[in-house]
């Protein structure tokens, strides 16, 4: 397993001549320059990406990392903390949202146990396990800044042992209940936004209990005081194991040169986490959809990140990085199979 120092020494910028073609090439089509929108610049943000290697990608895999978490206890989230396990075990029979709009992609799910409350390790579930569930964060740090690095070390060597089997394509899921508590601890410390500004209802929180998990949050950060300029810092203090896990992927994702796509609230807390450890994996980092969680638009727009699509979803799993993969074949068959003006003997005025 490579440490967290060199995953992020071996992330590299995007191939700058290959977007360059890649706009040309686009601008070549047979179509108005420019009239795909933004379908052109996820293909030349693909095409940078992979440099010299073909824009498709046969091998995708959704990756879901599963975590409880020690803040639950403060009652922030109304769904039974056994749904984490539940619906694990849910993964790895295909009934899953998640499943459902990977397998209609074509994609994979690898179901991690980064630190479910359980007994036993689930039978199907990749074994990564951290403890039963992280630390509550309301009472101390979710867990020591060692674990933190080690929880980052295992997403990133899951991506590398990934790639060496052939995937191309990651998305980043996860499930655990409570989670959005952390999550906005994380994006209120790392936007410097306040908690108020960005703690939402997570999984169907009643409106009156709002209050009190904008009060958990603000407690959690002035308990542990995280260093805001210190990504391992903040998520040891305020996180967790599943979103640890997610900002591992992105970073492994980024050192392996694959693109990797966000889904809801979750993953951009994750992506704030792994953008302040190592700013050069942005470009490696596709938005799908915009959560309907409160900060998701305070957490974009700190991450410089425009999402393709808003269908109101707030379910995470992966459900929209699932959806989203679409989006990049659509992406990947406009690049590849268009006619191209020349070919038509369409001359237009240069844009
Ligand atoms: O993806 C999102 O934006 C999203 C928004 C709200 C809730 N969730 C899911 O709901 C769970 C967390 O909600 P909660 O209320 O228990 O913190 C967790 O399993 C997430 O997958 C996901
Ligand atoms: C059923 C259920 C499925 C979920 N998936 C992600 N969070 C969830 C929460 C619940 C309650």
């Amino acid at each position: 397993m490579k440490t967290l120092q060199q995953v992020i020494d071996a992330i590299r910028p995007l191939d700058e001549q290959a977007m360059a073609r890649a706009e040309q090439r686009l601008d070549g089509l047979l179509k108005p320059p420019g009239s795909l929108g933004r379908l052109e610049t996820l293909a030349v943000q693909l095409a940078g990406i992979m440099g010299d290697r073909p824009l498709a990608f046969a091998g995708k895999q959704m990756m879901v990392m599963v975590a409880d978490h020690g803040v639950y206890e403060e009652g922030v989230a109304v769904s039974p903390r056994i749904v984490t396990a539940i619906q694990a075990a849910n993964m790895v029979k295909g009934t899953t949202g998640v499943c459902v709009l990977a397998a209609n992609a074509g994609a994979g799910v690898t179901v991690v146990d980064m630190g479910i409350d359980c007994e036993q390790p689930l039978p199907g579930l990749l074994d990564r396990r951290m403890g039963r569930g992280c630390g509550n964060i309301a009472a101390g740090p979710a867990m020591t800044t060692g674990q933190a690095r080690v929880v980052l070390e295992t997403g990133a060597a899951l991506v590398a042992e990934a790639v060496a089997r052939g995937t191309t394509l990651f998305g980043v899921g996860e499930l655990g209940m409570a989670n959005t508590t952390p999550a906005a601890a994380l994006v209120s410390v790392l936007t410097g936004m306040p908690a108020a500004d960005v703690v939402g209802r997570g999984a169907n929180l009643p409106l009156s209990m709002l209050a009190h998990k904008i009060e958990v949050v603000e407690r959690a950060i002035a308990v542990n005081q995280p260093d805001a300029r210190d990504g391992v810092d903040v998520l040891a203090k305020v996180g967790g194991y599943d979103l640890g896990g997610m900002a591992g992927v992105m970073l492994g994702a980024a050192a392996e040169g694959v693109p990797v796509i966000l889904d809801g609230f979750l993953s951009y807390a994750a992506a704030l986490v792994a953008c302040r450890v190592a700013p050069q994996a942005r470009p490696y980092l596709i938005p799908s959809h915009l959560s309907a969680e409160k900060g998701a638009k305070i957490a974009l727009a700190h991450l410089d990140l425009r999402p393709y699509f808003d269908l109101e979803m707030r379910l995470g799993e992966g459900s929209g990085a699932a959806l989203a993969m679409n989006l990049v074949d659509a992406a990947c068959a406009v690049y590849n199979d268009m006619g191209t003006l020349a070919a038509s003997d369409i001359v237009l005025p240069s844009h």
